[in-house]
């Protein structure tokens, strides 16, 4: 397996992927044009990234082997997201590991912006004493407006508060228990505009918030109010805050985040005096760095060794535990997948049973990895992560029921096929090995990860052995023969062979008096 670690990446996560057995590949600056990066992601199973590399659709032309995009920190603005769950690759964050550093941040550029350090210390460099002009003002009672109470803004109130400032926020996403133990009062967003002194964001980017502060809405805070955007460029309009600043409707503003990164050496913003800026420095401390980078690099291990699926943003979680558990049935739900497409061509419904003993099985990523496996025949690349994206595209309907009768069995999935000319019916269990224990209702037994001929044939004498002696003939050694009779004059066989069969040597069992049909999966 192998990383491409670009941006940065601390060391210690990158340890955990030599001691895994990785090779790992560190990317010396970021890879700016998209085609550069496809043409470099061709090689490799993970890429890790920060903010400056990167990952539009065009970068993943030819990312056939990539299984992860891991983002060392919280916001995946900078990955197409779509367009890697389309292909079939998870992408991974670690919010966790920076949110003390992006919440201290801010709180760093509240105090900043209210005693303007910055300044004292420019002109004390500069050789003044600048201490005309630098009055601040006391943080304690004033009113901080939290805009996203999530991980970062939730520390942020929490320490604002810890001084003695009145918090409240606007988040319209909090879950609802959430909002309702929390201690921080909830606002509509004009009116903890209108409400704060100080307003800090801390939102992810998305189309939705892409401008949230347009000229209106900063119109809308208080004249002399002050503004912090530690979060993501481009949830501020910068040219309507220069103006705003300008005419004193707000007295300051603090930025470490801006719609270009990094910000173009003529901006505007640069030399503004009642400004403060930091080069995206939210979570750059040594601590959240190692944090990220082993955060991540845990997920993805496991991800790509066990299937447990932890910080996924186009996945659901699945815990070290509930992997273990479904673990063993992955090969099974891929064998029955190729099965089913082999039975049933272009399937329209899929339904999906999972009966007997199923408390603690999470059966989400078993049905999607059966999906995908039927898709799989029939394109390209198709993973648990677009297996379902796939199935919809292609108009197949995927139905699962939890529960039901084992008939006998610990656990029995049922897998039903259909296509509107052709439905199908395949039942398997894990009890004593994998193996298919019933075909279209028929008893009838067989390993369906070993290659297998199934043969439809009027039931009647010899037809075992000419079949086997035309085998024999060609080499190919019969290490298991099952049978099973549908009661109708027919025969079905589950003929578990030594090596996959050729298509002449098919061709001329299908020829055999008396063979109805007969396939190989
Ligand atoms: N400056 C830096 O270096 C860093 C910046 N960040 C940024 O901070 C953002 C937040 O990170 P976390 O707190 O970890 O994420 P989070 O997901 O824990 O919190 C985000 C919160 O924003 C809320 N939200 C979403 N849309 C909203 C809207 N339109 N109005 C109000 N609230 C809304 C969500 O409900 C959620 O509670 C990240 O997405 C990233 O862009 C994160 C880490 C470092
Ligand atoms: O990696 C960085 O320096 C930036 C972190 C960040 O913006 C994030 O985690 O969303």
């Amino acid at each position: 397996m192998k990383v491409l670690a670009c941006d940065g990446i601390h060391e210690d996560g990158l340890n955990l992927f030599r001691d895994a057995g990785w090779e790992v590949e560190i990317a010396p600056e970021p890879i700016k044009d998209p085609e550069a990066l496809a043409d470099k992601l061709a090689g490799f199973d993970a890429v890790l990234v920060r903010s400056a590399t990167k990952i539009p659709v065009a970068a993943l032309a030819k990312a056939e082997k990539l299984k992860v995009i891991g983002r060392a920190g919280a916001g995946v603005d900078t990955i197409d997201v779509d367009a890697a769950t389309a292909r079939g690759i998870a992408v991974m964050n670690a919010p966790d590991g920076n949110t003390l550093a992006a919440a201290e941040h801010a709180i760093s550029l509240l105090f900043a912006l209210a005693r303007h350090i910055p300044r004292a210390d420019a002109g004390m460099k500069a050789g003044e004493w600048p201490k005309a002009g630098l009055t601040g003002f006391e943080l304690e009672g004033k009113k901080l407006g939290v805009i996203g109470l999530g991980r970062i803004g939730g520390t942020v109130a929490r320490k604002a508060a810890g001084i003695g400032m009145e918090v409240a926020a606007h988040d319209p996403f909090l879950p609802a228990g959430a909002a309702a133990k929390g201690s921080v009062p909830l606002k509509g967003l004009d009116e903890l505009l209108a409400w704060a002194d100080i307003v800090t964001l801390h939102i992810p980017r998305t189309k939705e918030t892409t401008n949230l502060l347009s000229e209106a809405r900063m119109r809308a805070m208080k004249r002399g109010a002050y503004l912090i955007n530690a979060a993501r460029g481009g949830l501020v309009d910068e040219a309507a805050l220069i103006r705003l600043l300008d005419e004193g409707h707000l007295a300051g503003a603090a930025l470490d985040t801006f719609a270009t990164e990094p910000l173009q050496a003529d901006s505007p913003l640069r030399g503004h005096p009642r400004l403060i800026l930091t080069p995206h420095l939210g979570a750059s401390t040594s601590e959240a760095q190692q944090a990220v980078s082993t955060i991540l690099a845990r997920q993805i291990i496991d991800f790509t060794a066990t299937g447990a699926v932890a910080g996924c943003v186009n996945l659901p979680p699945l815990t070290a535990e509930a992997a273990r558990e479904v673990g063993p049935w992955m090969p099974l739900m891929s064998a029955l997948g190729r099965l089913a497409a082999r039975l049933v061509p272009a399937p329209t419904r899929l339904h999906v049973t999972y009966a007997g003993r199923t408390e603690g099985l999470d059966t989400r990523p078993l049905t999607r990895l059966l999906v995908a496996a039927l898709m799989g025949t029939a394109s390209g690349r198709v993973t648990p992560v677009n297996a379902l994206h796939e199935a919809a595209a292609r108009g197949l309907t995927v139905a699962e029921t939890v529960g039901g009768d084992g008939d006998g069995f610990d656990r029995l999935l049922r897998v039903r096929i259909e296509n509107g000319e052709r439905a199908r019916e395949v039942e398997a269990t894990l009890h004593r090995g994998p193996r298919v224990v019933r075909l279209d209702g028929v008893e009838i037994e067989f390993d369906p990860l070993a290659p297998v001929l199934l043969m439809r044939n009027e039931d009647r004498p010899g037809m075992i052995g000419t079949v086997g002696s035309k085998l024999g003939a060609a080499g190919v050694n019969i290490v298991n023969f099952a049978l099973g009779a549908a009661g109708d004059g027919q025969a079905r066989a589950a003929i578990t062979v030594d090596r996959a069969v050729t298509d002449a040597e098919l061709a001329e069992l299908r020829a055999v008096p008396g063979v109805l049909s007969l396939h190989q999966v």
